[in-house]
């Protein structure tokens, strides 16, 4: 709090009362917050849960981190879960179709009625045997429109789901990939899944079978050569679900699907508001084996990050999440807004928060095997962040300079000294989230061993 100017005509005597009095607020004040912090401690020595809360922009990969973590440390959980997925990757799927199907050159002159609005179409002309081909398989998987809304319904109590882009690369002039991306993360949408209600079991095995028919031509269109200099340059085919799900749609489309990790850390739902999750660990070291952890996975776009603050209070570790292949994007509620500088923005309001004051850090640089392959397509980082000059444009020099700029920004603004763990990483790929494990364990021994400066 800014302290409130003097009063006009301050005599001496008045001064230093008024000082005085401002020295033992401001003590008091401190001994609070040493007060709270040392029980956070003292809950946590004597068993109670870690509390972790996961923060970034949308689309960071935060909730990713979070499944992964939960792969990892509670297997048994996880696999529970892993059905309740099932009707998410099939809607992933069936989606991505007609998105494909609606960004197709007409094959007629009047348009299909179910296509339009979705998305711009290409421009690509077409001859008449790609002309019959693609009329061939809009017409046999003109099915799966209806399959995409059920699942949709299902998924959200029968409110059908409103549609937005998962992001938008600069200099675009298309509207993005409009994803399956409103359905709730969180248990809530898993419940849904599992208790199909009334009739739900049936419907469900009808979809998958409708899914399975389309097996064959959903292949096909993802192999066609019209489909594929249609999409060759549009960033969705490069990022997201959208190709893991076409290029295993083989696998996802037979009546006994049953998900694997990778299907499950590659979907892509929206978080809304702030998810609470516990996970028993159930494996790792000794002392850590049973250890309860509560983790907040937060919805990360501009309007929700007001619903975080409550959070702040209440928990001992942050993990802080960059989307490292962000750099050429812009958000999707500003689209004058670059998501790195957006991410960087955010990093600055949280660093230097006093009531995260005694909460660590972890920074997770992420998206980095996307990173990578920005850069070897020829993307130049520093057209996009200018400060980067002539630095070498390989993904290891990008990702240093970011980390850097990071941890530059968390020195200089955090309330109090504080260590931070940092790490570049891919949340997709499950082997890669062992660290998190490590690093908790050394910052809840640092607490115990009261090594952390807390003030
Ligand atoms: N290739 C790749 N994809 C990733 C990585 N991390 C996350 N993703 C994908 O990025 C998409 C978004 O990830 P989420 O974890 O759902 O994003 P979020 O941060 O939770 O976003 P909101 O809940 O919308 O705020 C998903 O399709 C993930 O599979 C990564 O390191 N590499
Ligand atoms: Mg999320």
């Amino acid at each position: 709090m800014r302290p409130l100017l003097p009063p006009p005509n301050e005599t001496e005597l008045e001064r230093a009362t008024r000082i005085q009095e401002e020295n033992v607020a401001a003590a008091k004040s401190r001994e609070i917050d040493l007060q709270i912090k040392t029980d956070k401690l003292e809950a946590q020595k004597k068993g109670g849960p870690v509390r972790i809360l996961l923060l970034g922009q949308r689309g960071s990969g935060q909730s990713t981190i979070l499944k992964s973590l939960q792969f990892r440390f509670a297997p048994n959980a996880f696999k529970e879960d892993s059905f309740a997925w099932r009707t998410v990757i099939h809607l992933n799927l069936v989606s991505t179709v007609n998105f494909v199907l609606d960004l197709l050159p007409p094959t007629s002159r009047a348009q299909p009625r179910d296509g339009g609005g979705r998305s711009s179409r290409s421009r690509v002309d077409l001859d008449s045997r790609s002309t019959d081909e693609i009329k061939r398989l809009r017409t046999r998987l003109h099915p799966l429109r209806e399959v995409e809304t059920i699942l949709s319904k299902r998924l959200t109590t029968g409110k059908f789901p409103s549609r937005g882009p998962l992001s938008t690369t600069l200099g675009s002039d298309q509207p993005s990939f409009k994803s399956v991306d409103i359905v709730r993360s969180g248990s809530r949408w898993k419940a849904l899944s599992k208790l199909y209600g009334p009739g739900g079991q049936d419907q469900m095995n009808e979809m998958r079978q409708i899914i399975a028919a389309c097996c064959p031509d959903i292949v096909s269109l993802w192999e066609n050569e019209t489909v594929r200099s249609v999409i060759s340059d549009r960033e969705e085919f490069q990022e997201h679900t959208t190709t893991f799900s076409l290029n295993n749609a083989l696998r996802i489309c037979q009546m006994g699907y049953e998900p694997i990790v990778d299907d499950i850390l590659r979907t892509h739902l929206t978080t809304l508001g702030v998810e609470e999750h516990h996970l028993t660990l159930e494996g790792g070291q000794t002392e850590q084996r049973n250890q309860e952890w509560i983790i907040y996975d937060v919805g990360g776009s501009r309007t929700q990050r007001a619903a975080w603050v409550p959070y702040f209070d209440n928990v001992t570790i942050v993990i802080f999440v960059v989307p490292l292949s962000a750099f050429n994007q812009v958000l999707d509620e500003d689209t004058s807004m670059n998501r790195l500088l957006d991410s960087f923005q955010l990093w600055k309001t949280t660093c230097s928060s006093k009531i995260l004051a005694g909460v660590t850090f972890i920074l997770v640089l992420n998206k980095w095997d996307l990173l990578a392959k920005k850069i070897e397509a020829g993307i130049q980082f520093k057209d996009f962040v200018t400060s980067y000059k002539d630095k070498p444009n390989d993904a290891r020099s990008v990702s240093q300079y970011v980390r850097r700029k990071f941890v530059e920004f968390h020195k200089k603004l955090s309330p109090v000294n504080r260590p931070l763990f940092s790490h570049v990483m891919c949340a997709t790929d499950s082997q890669d989230i062992s660290f998190i494990l490590i690093y908790i364990r050394e910052i809840l021994l640092k607490a115990h061993l009261g090594e952390t400066k807390l003030m």
